[in-house]
C-alpha cells in the first residue's frame, strides 16, 4: 500500500524530535502531523484520521501510558509505537501489554524505525485480512436460510459467478463478502464495482500521471481484482458496452490462477431485469441466481437479529445491556423494516445508546418508532442508510452514522459496511469533523 494514504501523528515534547521525525517520514510519503503534548494530541486525533501514532513514552502532561489507553479505547485500529530513552526499556514491554504494537528506543535511527512502521502495517494488513469480514456476517435460523447458506458454500467452494437479487440492504454485499472469505482466493482482492450512476469517482475513468487510461471503470475494477472476486452493485443500470464487457468476463475467463470471480447484485425484479439486460447477458445470470429474503414477517430472524446486534453495540459501544424488554422485541418483530438489515442494526444500536440500565426498557419505543400513526416521521436516523454509496447523500450519511454511533468510526464504519481506513478516507474527502 502506498504511504501517501497513511497519517502519522508524532507525539513529543521535544520540537527538534518533533520535526526530525517528521521530515524523515514526509520524505517517505506519509502524511505526518505533530503535537507537543498528549492534550494536543488528544485533539489532533479527535480531528483527522491517524493510522500511526509515535508518541513519546514520557510526556509532561500526561503519561503515555494514559495516552495509550485512550488512544486504544478512541479508536482500537490505530497503530502506536512507543518512543522510549534506554532506561525506560522495562515500560515500554509493559506498553505493548496494553496495546503498543512495538517500541522504538531513542536516540532513534530512521532505517530502525521505517522498519519499525513498515513491520507494524504489515502485521496489520495480515490480521485484518484474516479477520476481515467474519466479525460482520452471522448465519441468521431457519430452512430458508440453512438452504441459502448451502448455495453460498457451493458457490465459494466452486468458483462460481452469481447474480444476488435483494431488495436495499437485504445484505448483498454482505453475501459477497461471504463467499469471498469461504472461497478459494483469499489472499487475493476483494473489489467492488459500484454500478450506481453518481458512485463516487473510484468508478470514473483514471487518467494515469503519464498518459491515459483508456479501459472502461468496469475494465480497470476487473484488472485489480484479478484472481480475486469482484462485486459488481447494481448490475441492472450496466450500459450496453459494460454489459458486453461482462459478458466477455463471464464466459471467456479460464479457471487458472488468474480466474476472478464475479458475483453481480441487484435490487430490481427479474421482469424489470429481462428489460435491462441484453438477453444472452440475462439468460446467463438468471440461471441459478440466489434470491435473498426480506424481513417482513419473519419474527424469529428479526428477534435473533436484534439480539445479534445487541452484542456488537455492547462490545462496540462497551456497554453491558443484558436484554431487550419483551415489549421492545414484540414492537420489532411486529414492524415491516422496510429498510430491512440495516435499518433493524441501527434502529438496535440507537436503542443501545439512549439505554444506560442493563435492559432496553419498554419505554424507549416511542424513542425508537416516532409515532406510530405516522411511520413515515420516522427520525431520520432511523431511515436505512442505503444511498450511502451515493455521492449526493454520501456525506450526509457518514455524518449520520457518526452522529449514530456517537462518533465511535469502528461502529460507524460497521452501520455503513465499509471498512474504517475508507471510512476514514471519506471524512478526510468531505472534511468531515466527528467531534466526540
Ligand atoms: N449476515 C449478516 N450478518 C450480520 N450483518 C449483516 C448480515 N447481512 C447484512 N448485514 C448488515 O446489514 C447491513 C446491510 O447489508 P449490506 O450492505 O450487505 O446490504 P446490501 O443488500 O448490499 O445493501 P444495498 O442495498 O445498499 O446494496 C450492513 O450493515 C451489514 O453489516
Amino acid at each position: 500500500m502506498d504511504n501517501i494514504n497513511r497519517n502519522i501523528l508524532v507525539i513529543d515534547d521535544n520540537l527538534t524530535v518533533c520535526l526530525m521525525l517528521k521530515s524523515w517520514l514526509v520524505k517517505k510519503d506519509f502524511g505526518v502531523e505533530t503535537a507537543s503534548s498528549v492534550k494536543e494530541a488528544k485533539q489532533k486525533v479527535k480531528e483527522q484520521p491517524f493510522d500511526l501514532i509515535l508518541c513519546d513514552i514520557r510526556m509532561p502532561d500526561a503519561d503515555g501510558f494514559d495516552f495509550l489507553s485512550w488512544v486504544k479505547k478512541y479508536d482500537s485500529d490505530i497503530l502506536v509505537i512507543m518512543m522510549t530513552g534506554y532506561a525506560d526499556i522495562e515500560s515500554a514491554v509493559e506498553s505493548m501489554k496494553s496495546g503498543a504494537v512495538d517500541y522504538i528506543s531513542k536516540p532513534i535511527e530512521p532505517e530502525q524505525l521505517f522498519k519499525k512502521i513498515d513491520e507494524a502495517f504489515t502485521l496489520q494488513e495480515r490480521v485484518l485480512r484474516q479477520t476481515r469480514f467474519s466479525d460482520n456476517f452471522i448465519k441468521f435460523p431457519g430452512e430458508e436460510y440453512s438452504k441459502l447458506y448451502k448455495e453460498l458454500e457451493h458457490t465459494a467452494e466452486n468458483n462460481l459467478h452469481r447474480l444476488i437479487i435483494g431488495d436495499p440492504a437485504t445484505g448483498k454485499l454482505s453475501v459477497a463478502k461471504y463467499i469471498y472469505e469461504k472461497g478459494t482466493h483469499l489472499s487475493e482482492p476483494f473489489v467492488i464495482f459500484d454500478n450506481d450512476k453518481s458512485a463516487d469517482s473510484a468508478n470514473s475513468y483514471r487518467t494515469s500521471s503519464n498518459g491515459s487510461d483508456d479501459r472502461s471503470p468496469l475494465m480497470q475494477k476487473f484488472q485489480e481484482a484479478k484472481g480475486g472476486l469482484l462485486y459488481i452493485r447494481q448490475t441492472a443500470y450496466l450500459d450496453i458496452n459494460q454489459q458486453n464487457e461482462l459478458l466477455g468476463i463471464l464466459t471467456r475467463q479460464k479457471k487458472d490462477d488468474d480466474f476472478t470471480q464475479v458475483i453481480m447484485s441487484t435490487e430490481i425484479s427479474k421482469d424489470e431485469l429481462q428489460r435491462r439486460l441484453i438477453p444472452k447477458l440475462y439468460n446467463l445470470i438468471i440461471q441459478d441466481c440466489i434470491i435473498l429474503p426480506t424481513l417482513k414477517g419473519k419474527k424469529e430472524v428479526i428477534s435473533f437479529l436484534a439480539n445479534h446486534f445487541l452484542q456488537f453495540a455492547n462490545t462496540t459501544l462497551d456497554k453491558k445491556i443484558e436484554a431487550i424488554d419483551p415489549a421492545v422485541l414484540v414492537r420489532l418483530t411486529g414492524y415491516a423494516w422496510p429498510g430491512n438489515i440495516q435499518e433493524l442494526k441501527n434502529c438496535i444500536i440507537k436503542a443501545a445508546l439512549l439505554t444506560e440500565d442493563e435492559i432496553i426498557p419498554a419505554s424507549i419505543v416511542p424513542e425508537l418508532f416516532g409515532d406510530k400513526t405516522k411511520n413515515e416521521d420516522r427520525t431520520l436516523l432511523l431511515n436505512p442508510i442505503q444511498g450511502l454509496r451515493k455521492e449526493y447523500y454520501e456525506k450526509e450519511k457518514i455524518i449520520e452514522a457518526l452522529e449514530l454511533a456517537k462518533g465511535n468510526k469502528t461502529m460507524a464504519a460497521s452501520i455503513l459496511n465499509i471498512d474504517r481506513k475508507t471510512l476514514y478516507n471519506k471524512i478526510k474527502l468531505y472534511n468531515v469533523f466527528p467531534n466526540n
